[in-house]
């Protein structure tokens, strides 16, 4: 893989080149406009490639920038770094970022090395060295990259950061701290979400609103609750565009999850696909939110491009689906694999799961801004299935399995 950066020189032929090229056009209004605005795609879409499916040009609507973000007069589309961006999120954003906005308007920005085979749809696109603990490094980026949005991806998850509380306070406070520094001063629109971990042992249980009790007892948690506070005071305080939600725990086909408490779900697929047995660190009634990163990153962009007057809270509640372990392994033995055999061995995530919600309620994300996930439990197990499966067939020798977050929070 051959990896460039940008520097600012070539940053006008790049726009020039993203506008000539994808899907943005010079309206007689004066402004770049996205022939293609956001369109929350059908489960009949995911057929599709994701790249073609964001770049098919629908010109009835169209999406001025200026109405959505920071940028002045909406006179080209943002440009936006995603720290933590070889995660398992921010690969997936980026991808779909890049086909929408054009590729060298995202940064992808990590403290390793971009391996070869992870899913990066534009290996050519800008990559750089961002630790987010290191303040002048981040503004540097900001500056010569000329940053508009910052999608602030870098944390320690919950699995990993109990066994390191130090360095979890660190990257999780340290480096949201340093983000929202950047954003006051050079007017940067901030996305950082939050979780499900952001509540606690006395949150309710069930259909858990946007504002309730949070006193989670895990690191995690903690710092994502800090996350949540910090960020809606400075943007009452200073007017910072912060956005956040409350993600459930996500799954992916193709890239790997980070050493969270929700990891089980994604290594279950492989283990059943590679040895029709899977030994669970959670207890079979472990209920938790749960979602496909189809939808994640559908609505992420979703509402990274909502209007900013168009939100009555800076952080909401977004969910699709919940399940249990032996839910979704009762479902793996019906539809896809007859001999599956599911054992227990419960260690320290599932104290974790045991403080977090069943199910979340989603109103305000689903009024405000129009949310909607396509996938419910059958049909996530239906594509995780699947798109699993067919790694293994592909290219088996490439791929990592569910092992790795067991290594990680050994
Ligand atoms: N994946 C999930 O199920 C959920 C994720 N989230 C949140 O979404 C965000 C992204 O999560 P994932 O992609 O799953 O996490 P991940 O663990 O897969 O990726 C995090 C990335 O941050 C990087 N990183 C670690 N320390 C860093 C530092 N000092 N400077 C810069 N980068 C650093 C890591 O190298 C890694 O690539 C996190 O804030 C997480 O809390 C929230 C709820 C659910
Ligand atoms: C739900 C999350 O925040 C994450 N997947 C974790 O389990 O730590």
């Amino acid at each position: 893989m051959v990896l460039v950066s940008l520097t600012p020189r070539r940053l006008p032929l790049a726009i020039l080149r993203t506008a000539a090229s994808h899907q943005l056009r010079w309206s007689s209004a004066g402004a770049y406009t996205l022939s293609t605005p956001f369109r929350r795609p059908s489960t009949a879409d995911r057929s599709t490639a994701a790249a073609k499916r964001l770049t098919q040009a629908t010109p009835a609507t169209r999406l001025n920038f200026a109405s959505v973000s920071n940028l002045k007069g909406g006179v080209r589309p943002p440009r936006v770094l995603i720290t933590g961006g070889l995660g398992q999120l921010g690969i997936s954003l980026a991808n779909q970022l890049r086909s929408r906005y054009g590729v060298d308007n995202v940064v992808l920005s990590d403290v390793r090395k971009p391996d070869p085979t992870l899913p990066i749809a534009h290996p050519l696109g800008p990559f750089v060295y961002a630790d987010v603990t290191n303040y002048p490094l981040l503004e540097r980026i900001v500056v010569d990259f000329q940053i508009d949005w910052v999608v602030h991806y870098s944390a320690l998850l919950s699995a990993v950061a109990e066994k390191n509380p130090a360095r979890a306070l660190h990257v999780n406070i340290q480096g949201f701290q340093n983000v929202l520094e950047l954003a006051r001063l050079h007017k940067l629109l901030v996305f950082c979400p939050s979780t499900i971990g952001a509540f606690g042992p006395s949150t309710p249980k069930d259909n858990v609103p946007d504002i309730t009790i949070q006193k989670p007892n895990t690191i995690y948690g903690i710092t994502k609750v800090h996350t949540e506070l910090l960020g809606e005071y400075y943007h009452e305080k200073f007017g910072v565009d912060f956005r956040s939600v409350r993600y459930p725990g996500i799954l992916s086909t193709d890239t790997l999850p980070g050493g969270g408490t929700t990891d089980y779900a994604i290594d279950i697929f492989h283990q059943a696909i590679k040895a029709n047995r899977y030994e669970c660190f959670l207890n079979p009634d472990a209920k938790l939110p749960m979602m496909y990163i189809d939808d994640c990153i559908d609505g992420t962009i979703q509402f990274l491009e909502a209007p900013s007057s168009q939100l009555t809270q800076r952080v909401y509640n977004m969910s699709a689906d919940s399940f249990s372990p032996e839910e979704v392994a009762a479902i793996i033995k019906q539809k896809y694999a007859p001999g599956f055999e599911m054992s227990y061995a419960p260690d320290f995530r599932q104290a974790i799961a045991e403080t977090w919600p069943a199910t979340l309620n989603d109103d305000a994300a689903r009024r405000d801004w129009g949310w909607r996930p396509n996938l419910t439990t059958d049909g996530i197990v239906e594509v995780m299935w699947n798109g699993i499966a067919q790694l293994y067939k592909a290219k088996p020798a490439t791929i990592q399995t569910g092992a790795v977050s067991q290594a990680q929070v050994a």
